[in-house]
């Protein structure tokens, strides 16, 4: 099966993404937990698919959330704006349905360096964007009459409360109406399943939603938390990858659920919080292609890199239709955004493309 695109010029946007947004509180090169001062971004993993695809890849993007106005909500805004990505499906509210204020996510995250893992201490609870539920946003009204060529969503915005997994579940079924290509990052984040059902309701709720997913991506925990997927031979430290086995992974996962047309994971040697090797797999149209292999990568803030693979692999779908491609798009997209410091990339397209096809870091000048 392959991957049919709407024609870009029925579509308002080449993608749009759902999932929250937070402001990412950054110490810099401290810690979190002895700073006097942060630096502000903004992230979300499925909105960091979309700045992505805008600020590097030069694409037309969409936001669909919530924040709750108030100047923090405010700052996010700005800097989505800054991001290039469109605003106009966010929702503003104040109040949740039982009359609480509602509230903003705060991500603090330091970065980790060499032994020193990074560390994410996130504030998020009852924010506005998990507030949303079915029926609160006009979903035919942006596939159908605005044209969306690729969706994008994925398992933190699942995993946010008791009704976003049914505000998936009503896009992607809204989506694929309009002929919309559908696109999951598992990212499993353990503490959000916690507070809602653990374990076996984040398998329950990611195998609902896998049924209706055409771009399954994920790293091996993702396919083994939330989907039941098991990778042999991974050490605790993921420092032994055998590609075989992550091979057979994705044929067991394509068996299963026939309707994944891609299946993309990245492969990750994790030698240090700041080096590792790094590439990554696509199957597609029945056959595997593998990026070029990064080794011992150094890398200044790992958060986000799985994202920014995401939105290289989905750029390269969209414009070259070719899953060899796509998946070093993904790779070196990554790699990049793992070298500057915020969750998004401040990759440009050249670098990209100089980087997938063998380039060196000699100076540019
Ligand atoms: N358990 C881990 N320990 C140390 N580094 C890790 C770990 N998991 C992932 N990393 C590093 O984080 C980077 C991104 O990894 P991956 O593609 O798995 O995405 P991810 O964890 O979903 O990232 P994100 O969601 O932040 O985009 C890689 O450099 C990877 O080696
Ligand atoms: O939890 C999130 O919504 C995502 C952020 O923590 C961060 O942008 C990230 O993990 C990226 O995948």
């Amino acid at each position: 099966m392959t991957i049919n695109l709407r024609p870009a010029d029925q579509c308002r946007y080449d993608l749009v993404s759902l999932g929250e947004v937070m402001l990412r509180l950054d110490p810099g090169e401290g810690r979190i937990h002895t700073t006097r001062q942060f630096q502000a971004w903004e992230g979300g993993g499925e909105y960091n698919v979309a700045r992505g695809l805008r600020r590097c890849f030069g694409l037309t993007t969409g936001i669909v959330t919530a924040l709750a106005d108030n100047p923090i909500g405010r700052l996010v805004e700005d800097l989505m704006l800054t991001g290039g990505v469109d605003t106009q499906w966010v929702q503003w509210f104040d109040y949740d349905g039982v009359g609480r204020t509602v509230r903003n996510g705060l991500n603090f995250t330091e970065r980790g360096f060499g032994v020193r893992g990074a560390v994410g201490a996130a504030d998020r609870g009852n924010t506005a964007a998990s507030q949303l539920k079915p029926g609160d946003i006009d979903w035919d009204d942006l596939f159908g009459k605005q044209g969306v060529r690729w969706f994008h969503t994925g398992g933190i915005y699942a995993a946010l409360s008791e009704t976003t997994p049914d505000v998936v579940l009503e896009a992607v079924q809204s989506a694929h109406r309009h002929g919309t290509v559908v696109s999951y990052d598992l990212n499993y984040r353990p503490s959000l399943w916690q507070a809602i059902g653990g374990h076996a309701k984040c398998q329950d709720v990611n195998r609902k939603i896998a049924q209706h997913v055409d771009v399954m991506i994920g790293n091996e925990e993702d396919f083994t938390a939330c989907l039941g997927f098991e990778v042999d031979g991974v050490d605790e430290n993921l420092s032994k990858l055998d590609v075989t086995n992550f091979k057979k992974m994705i044929e067991r996962a394509t068996a299963e659920f026939p309707n994944f047309k891609a299946t993309a994971t990245t492969l990750r040697g994790v030698k240090t919080a700041s080096i590792n090797d790094w590439s990554a797999i696509v199957w597609h149209a029945g056959q595997f292609h593998q990026s070029r292999q990064y080794e011992d990568l150094e890398i200044l803030d790992r958060v986000g890199g799985g994202d920014s693979f995401a939105s290289g692999l989905i750029y390269g779908f969209l414009t070259t239709g070719d899953a060899a491609e796509a998946v070093q798009y993904g790779a070196a997209h990554g790699a990049l955004a793992m070298t500057t410091p915020g969750d998004t990339s401040m990759a440009s397209l050249k670098e990209v493309e100089k980087l997938k096809s063998g380039g060196s870091a000699r100076v540019v000048r």
